[in-house]
């Protein structure tokens, strides 16, 4: 999937900015941004729903929108809620979508009986989608988008209604596909799932501030993170927010997690002291939450 100058607008606002994106076959492809940062007008624009103002994009080698009827029987696309039809039980929801993508009978029945065993449905066959917990509905609306065996899964927010068991197993599920040469691309707010993904997106006001894997982002992270530990943690940390070098606080348990401008420890630290505070003070590795609070701030502040 290729995707360059793409951009979006919806009257004045630009939702999406310039973006370039690149994600090969079997990857899991990560998109992270604060709320309002277009993560999904990116993602209806990839998979066709939503034609771009500006901008390229060619997915499994057609070009779209221009393909996106051809591309459509090809990707599977799962909404932030699971758009199901709550007056249906689970086995119509599932043969509903199986003939919206034009199954045959036989085929239909074979491909439900499968996903309701993988998907541990079988019990709930004849339930009604709007009483099944978040857990269950998230594995039904997987089940649905994959009937017709897409190359491409395009997950908006797909565990933000489900309990942290149910998104390792969702987790799972979606490795699983990726070994099977499924590409999948995620848009999460979670970093402990942003971390999981082969690559990564980070988007701040539709425009694209940081690509690449995890670990490369955390190491070419250009600011440095220290940890605090002392007396009067809250004062320190009310007069650090205050410092233009430091870019993001947080307090973790007895620790103070200080993210701030490359270089600038020594004076940081040397201040700090000044001003009476006692503390220890020691330089930690970055993490993926700290590359989104740096992405984010640093660009952010450059655009007012
Ligand atoms: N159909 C639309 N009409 C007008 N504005 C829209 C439309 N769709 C999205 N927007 C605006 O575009 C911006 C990006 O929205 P988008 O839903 O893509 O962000 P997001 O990163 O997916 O957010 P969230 O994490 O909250 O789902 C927002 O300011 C939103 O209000």
């Amino acid at each position: 999937m290729e995707a360059r100058g793409l951009s979006r607008d919806f009257g004045s606002l630009r939702a999406v900015d310039g973006v370039d994106l690149s994600v090969k076959r079997g990857e899991v492809y990560g998109f992270l941004g604060p709320n309002g940062s277009g993560k999904s007008t990116t993602l209806r624009m990839l998979c066709g729903l939503l034609r771009p103002s500006e901008g390229q994009i060619r997915v499994l080698d057609l070009p779209v929108p221009e393909q996106a009827e051809e591309l459509k029987r090809r990707i599977g696309y799962m909404t932030q809620k699971f758009s199901l039809y709550e007056d249906l039980t689970v086995s119509e929801n599932l043969q509903f979508l199986a003939s919206i993508h034009g199954l045959s009978y036989r085929l239909a029945k074979q491909r439900i009986e499968e996903s309701l065993s993988r998907y541990r449905l079988d019990k709930l066959r004849r339930q009604l989608a709007g009483t099944m917990s978040g857990g269950q509905k998230q594995r039904l609306a997987l089940a649905g988008c994959l009937l017709h065996q897409p190359e491409l899964l395009l997950l908006d927010e797909p565990t933000s209604a489900v309990d942290p068991q149910s998104r390792r197993d969702f987790w799972a599920e979606l490795f699983q596909l990726a070994d099977a040469g499924v590409t999948l691309l995620v848009s999460t707010h979670y970093m402990d799932e942003a971390e999981r993904c082969h690559r990564l997106a980070i988007l701040e006001r539709g425009r694209l501030v940081a690509d690449g894997t995890p670990a490369d982002l955390c190491r070419e992270l250009p600011a440095d993170v220290f940890s605090l530990s002392g007396t009067r943690l809250r004062e320190a940390e009310t007069w650090l927010t205050e410092r233009n070098e430091v870019l993001g606080t947080a307090q973790i348990g007895s620790h103070l997690r200080v993210l701030a401008e490359r270089g600038s420890g020594d004076e940081l630290r040397s201040a700090l002291s000044n001003e009476g505070f006692e503390f220890d003070w020691s330089n930690t590795p970055a993490n993926l939450e700290d590359v989104f609070v740096a992405a984010t701030r640093a660009k952010g502040e450059t655009r007012q």
